[in-house]
């Protein structure tokens, strides 16, 4: 199956998070499947927090953050009748407003899972539940509200 991050054009794959275009990034893959999206990704151990062996905030809630556009472009073209990978144009979204909870603890050297749900589809406006798991423990939720850019921007 082809990532959603994957059906975004060239022009728009340079980001850090998940562009498949921007090869220092993490380059991550989110997949819908049965109506949730999902991402599986492991930190580098260089994105260490305060705590030794404690994943960094700021890389848990990129990785919501990038997880969540993709998941908003996937859920708004399964509401069109019409699948990412089927579009030439795909839809595209921007983080207009992202909340993050950190639950628990994020350990280090450990395949994270990153989910989302849809939450809302309002004309251009997604919003998106999100969460991070580690050893099936939920370790953040957040929720994003997506902006899709209009034609032509
Ligand atoms: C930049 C190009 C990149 C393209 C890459 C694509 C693929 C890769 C993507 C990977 C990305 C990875 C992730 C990243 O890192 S994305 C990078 C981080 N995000 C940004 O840089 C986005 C910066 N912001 C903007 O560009 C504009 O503000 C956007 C485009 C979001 C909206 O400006 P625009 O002029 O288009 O629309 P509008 O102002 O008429 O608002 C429309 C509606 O939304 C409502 N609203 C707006 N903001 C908020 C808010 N904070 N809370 C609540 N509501 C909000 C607003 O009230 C209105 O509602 P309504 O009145 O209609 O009911």
């Amino acid at each position: 199956m082809k990532a959603i991050q994957d059906c975004y054009p060239p022009k728009y794959a340079h980001c850090y998070g998940c562009g498949h275009g921007n090869p220092a990034g993490y380059q991550l893959k989110s997949y819908l499947q049965e109506g949730i999206t999902q991402a599986r990704f492991t930190p580098g151990m260089q994105y260490s927090g305060g705590v030794p062996g404690h994943v960094y905030g700021g890389m848990i809630a990129s990785l919501l953050d990038c997880h969540g556009t993709a998941s908003a472009a996937a859920f708004a073209s399964h509401e069109r009748g019409v699948a990412m990978e089927e579009q030439i144009e795909p839809p595209r979204f921007v983080t207009a407003s992202l909340k993050v909870d950190f639950k628990n603890p994020t350990p280090q050297g450990v395949e994270l899972l990153v989910r989302g749900e849809l939450i809302s589809v309002e004309g251009r406006k997604v919003r998106v539940a999100l969460s991070l798991h580690a050893n099936d423990v939920v370790c953040a939720t957040g929720e994003m509200l997506a902006i899709e850019l209009r034609a032509g921007a």
